[in-house]
């Protein structure tokens, strides 16, 4: 007897859809630029030395496997918060956030995205931009929140529609949610400019939006750390109190630790003990508590001066071979012959470039050339090499001339 007669095949993930094609194809030439993993100049993964450091750290202290408690681990959300928001905000000394460890950004998304659906009166309303990271729109939809867009990236200049955005913005209902990408957008890899962002600010204090703030890539995008999290202070700076995710899978290449925080910016300490006995009360039954292991890694790193001085280091490393491949690739694309503009791909930062490839030229890239990439002309940069950056310069052209 079946019981799940009635479950339907279900369409493969986008991102992840392409690795199986990707692995499939025999070309020794094949290039992956689907999923948004960093790899180093040799195309393999990269393990940061400050993380073996803190591992060999941690293993030396035979600490043991106790559950942490339902909010994490105290000295990693501590470091976390501090981390985004700056180690001397005021939001901090007044102890007016609270922060919870979470299953990396995804966990976060998704307890911020319950939190919303169960405590936010305003609207069941979230505001993403168009386009925005593929899991957002699930992540919030089961939690039972309604998916609404504003303008967000120029197809005619591959870059940032500020007039659009803008114009749609203001014209949000009052106590939506507005989910803002903090830097290294993905898939476009856009991002407002400093003053841009001091006008959305001032448009969403006005319509009185929840500002939902993404931050997935703190250092990896520009390679500093503060410059990364300046829209956030500023926001935070100009009175919104704020919803915001963080992960580690990028900025420390922790991916499989799955190590996050979500943040909550509330009115006083007062209003912060409430909200954190209801996230806890909404995490027990979900995942009871999180992994520990990965969270005394980032914590190790954060809180040991040379270390954390390392992973500096090493992550402006990871953010400048990414600028340095979108500068060989638009030089390797102008020695092909190519006549048009590519000034985005330098313009555009973090692991993604929206190259404006359209899906046929998507299509005929992978079908002649092995280069794989999801179909809306997505790459991530990270995929890229300088020992491959010329063949792929050379696909592209044949592709658009
Ligand atoms: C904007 C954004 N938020 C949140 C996340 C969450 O990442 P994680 O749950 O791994 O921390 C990600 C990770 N993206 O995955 C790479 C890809 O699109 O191919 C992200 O891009």
């Amino acid at each position: 007897f079946s019981w799940w007669g009635g479950v339907q095949m279900g369409p493969p993930d986008p991102i992840l859809g392409v690795t199986e094609a990707f692995k499939r194809d025999t070309n020794p030439k094949k290039m992956n630029l689907g999923v948004g993993a960093y790899r180093d100049d040799k195309g393999k993964p990269f393990v940061l030395s400050c993380v073996r450091k803190a591992e060999a750290l941690i293993a030396a202290k035979q600490l043991d496997k106790e559950y942490l408690p339902i909010g994490g681990l105290g000295d990693f959300t501590k470091a976390c918060a501090q981390l985004a928001l700056g180690a001397n905000n005021e939001v901090l000394s007044s102890g007016r956030n609270i922060t919870v460890q979470t299953i990396s950004g995804t966990g976060s998304l998704r307890i911020g995205a319950n939190f919303l659906s169960r405590f936010h009166g305003g609207s069941r309303d979230v505001y993403l931009p168009k386009p925005s990271w593929g899991n957002h729109t699930p992540i919030f939809r089961d939690a039972g929140m309604q998916l609404k867009a504003y303008r967000y990236y120029d197809p005619s200049t591959c870059g940032f529609d500020f007039r659009g955005a803008l114009e749609d913005i203001s014209k949000i209902p009052e106590q939506s949610v507005i989910l803002l990408h903090a830097c290294a957008h993905n898939p476009t890899g856009v991002d407002p400019k400093q003053e841009q962002w001091k006008e959305i600010s001032d448009i969403v204090k006005k319509r009185n939006l929840l500002v939902f703030f993404d931050m997935a890539y703190q250092g990896f995008a520009s390679g500093d750390i503060d410059r990364d999290a300046w829209a956030v202070r500023y926001f935070i700076e100009q009175g919104h109190n704020i919803l915001l995710s963080q992960s580690f899978a990028k900025n420390m290449g922790l991916y499989g630790e799955r190590v996050g925080g979500f943040t909550v910016v509330c009115k006083d300490i007062e209003e912060s003990k409430r909200v954190e006995s209801q996230l806890k009360i909404l995490i027990r039954p979900i995942y009871s508590n999180p992994p520990m292991n990965g969270a005394r890694i980032a914590t190790t790193i954060l809180n040991t001066p040379e270390l954390r001085l390392l992973w500096l280091e090493e992550v402006h490393g990871m953010a400048n071979r990414i600028i340095k491949m979108r500068e060989q690739l638009v030089a390797g694309l102008k020695k092909s012959g190519s006549s048009h503009n590519w000034q985005h791909v330098i313009d555009q930062i973090g692991m993604f470039c929206f190259t404006g490839l359209k899906p046929e030229q998507v299509e005929r890239l992978t079908k002649e050339f092995s280069v794989y990439m999801t179909k809306d002309g997505r790459i991530s940069m990270a995929g890229i090499s300088s020992g491959n950056v010329g063949y792929l310069a050379e696909g592209i052209h044949a592709v658009t001339k």
